[in-house]
Order: structure tokens, then sequence, then C-alpha cells
């Protein structure tokens, strides 16, 4: 299992997207936080700026949709250059036709959870997923604090991925930074989303290695990733 950071664009300078794209050079993935006013209460981007970003950069995008008919939008995504899409599993007509059509059009698909939505009713869908996201905060805005609560979720969900066998990552969104990524990688976290954590630091690729050290550091003393 290895571990991988996802810079969240969202506390990025939209205005500069292509330059802070590169700024955080040996990321692992390139977050795209995108909302539509409708799943969340906030407005972001769509589909041309992906489109254009795909272009600016080599590093992977990672687009989390936070919008409702992600079955009718989300393949656009992945045409416009996504690596891996996320969608809300709140939002999702069908979604084990939605993570079939992302995967047979040549991306990751991936699932989302709420803060209020568990884990074990989508136990049998997780074979049809390359990624499920435990949200550690509301989705809507970056610079929130990291909800502790959700740590028995990431657990359970790490424990469930264990037990079927599964290759899936784990990845974890809101309020990660120095002081909450040890406890989401002890819980059983590989993918870290962090946004104002990496963008509001001064170096921002030098943040991205910091953090990749601290979880690689932590993810190698938990037990439970002995043997994956
Ligand atoms: O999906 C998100 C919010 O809905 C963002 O990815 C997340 O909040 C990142 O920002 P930060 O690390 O500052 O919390
Ligand atoms: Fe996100």
């Amino acid at each position: 299992m290895a571990v991988q950071i996802s810079p969240s664009i969202l506390s990025a300078d939209f205005s500069r997207l292509a330059e802070e794209a590169k700024a955080v050079q040996g990321a692992d993935w390139l977050h795209v936080d995108v909302m539509d006013n409708h799943f969340v209460p906030n407005l972001t981007l769509g589909v041309p700026v992906v489109e254009s970003l795909s272009r600016a950069t080599d590093t992977p995008l990672d687009c989390h949709l936070m919008i409702e008919q992600p079955d009718r939008w989300a393949p656009a995504y992945v045409e416009a250059g996504a690596g891996s899409v996320t969608f809300h599993a709140e939002a999702a007509a069908a979604p084990v036709r939605l993570a079939r059509e992302i995967r047979a059009k040549g991306a990751r698909a991936s699932m989302a959870l709420k803060p209020a939505t568990p884990i074990e009713p989508y136990e049998d869908l997780l074979p049809e997923l390359d990624m499920l996201l435990v949200m550690t905060v509301e989705p809507g805005f970056g610079g929130q604090a990291f909800l502790d609560i959700m740590l028995p979720k990431i657990r359970r969900t790490r424990e469930l991925i264990s037990r079927h066998g599964l290759e899936m990552w784990l990845q974890v969104d809101g309020g990660v930074s120095a002081d909450t990524i040890e406890r989401c990688a002890e819980a059983g976290a590989d993918v870290f989303v962090a946004g104002s954590a990496v963008y509001g630091a001064d170096d921002p690729a030098a943040a991205v290695r910091a953090l990749r050290r601290q979880a690689e550091e932590t993810t190698a003393k938990a037990g439970w990733a002995r043997g994956h």
C-alpha cells in the first residue's frame, strides 16, 4: 500500500491555475473540486477548466464531483482528461452503472461519502470501485476543521477493503494537515487530499513532501498495513 498525496486546487489562486499546478510537482495527483451550487452551497469550475488543466500539467487529475446528476456529467470529466473521477453516493442514481462507465472510458472510478453517510450499505459495491473517499468535513469549502468523529468510519472502511481482499484505495478529504494526517494514516487511509495545508504553505512542494513523510512513517508503523 503506497501513500499518495493529492493537493486540492480549491485553495490555489484560480487566476493562475497552470502555475499553481506546477507548484506541487512531485504530488501524485491534483485534486480538482467541482461544485455546482446545488449538491453543495458553493460554485467552482466545470468541464472546460478541467480540459485546460489536463493540458497544462503532467500530474494526473483527481476530480471530486460535488454535483447533482453525476450519472449525466461524470463521463464528460473522463473525456476532459481526468485520471480519476469521484462521484458522491448521495447524488448518484445508479452508482454501479456509473462506476462501470467511468472505468470503461479509461479512468479510475471512485465514490465519496459525506460525513453522515455510512459505508456499510455500499459494501457489495466495493469491487466496482478503484477508490472510496471518506469526507472528513462537510463538503463545500476548503479550510474547515478536520472531523475526528470520521476516524472510526475510515477504520471500518479499511477493514472492509481488507476483508474483501481488494486493491482499492481509501482517500480522505477535508482538514488534512500536518496535525491530522497521522490519525488518518493510522486509521487506514492511503490517499490524502490537502488544500489549505499545501497551498497555504510558503513552499507547497515542500509541504507535499512533509505530508508524505508523515503518512509513510505512520503507515509503516500501523499494524493493518502489514501484508499490503
Ligand atoms: O472537497 C473539498 C471540500 O468540499 C476539498 O477537497 C477539501 O476541503 C480540501 O481543502 P482543505 O484541505 O483545506 O480542507
Ligand atoms: Fe475534495
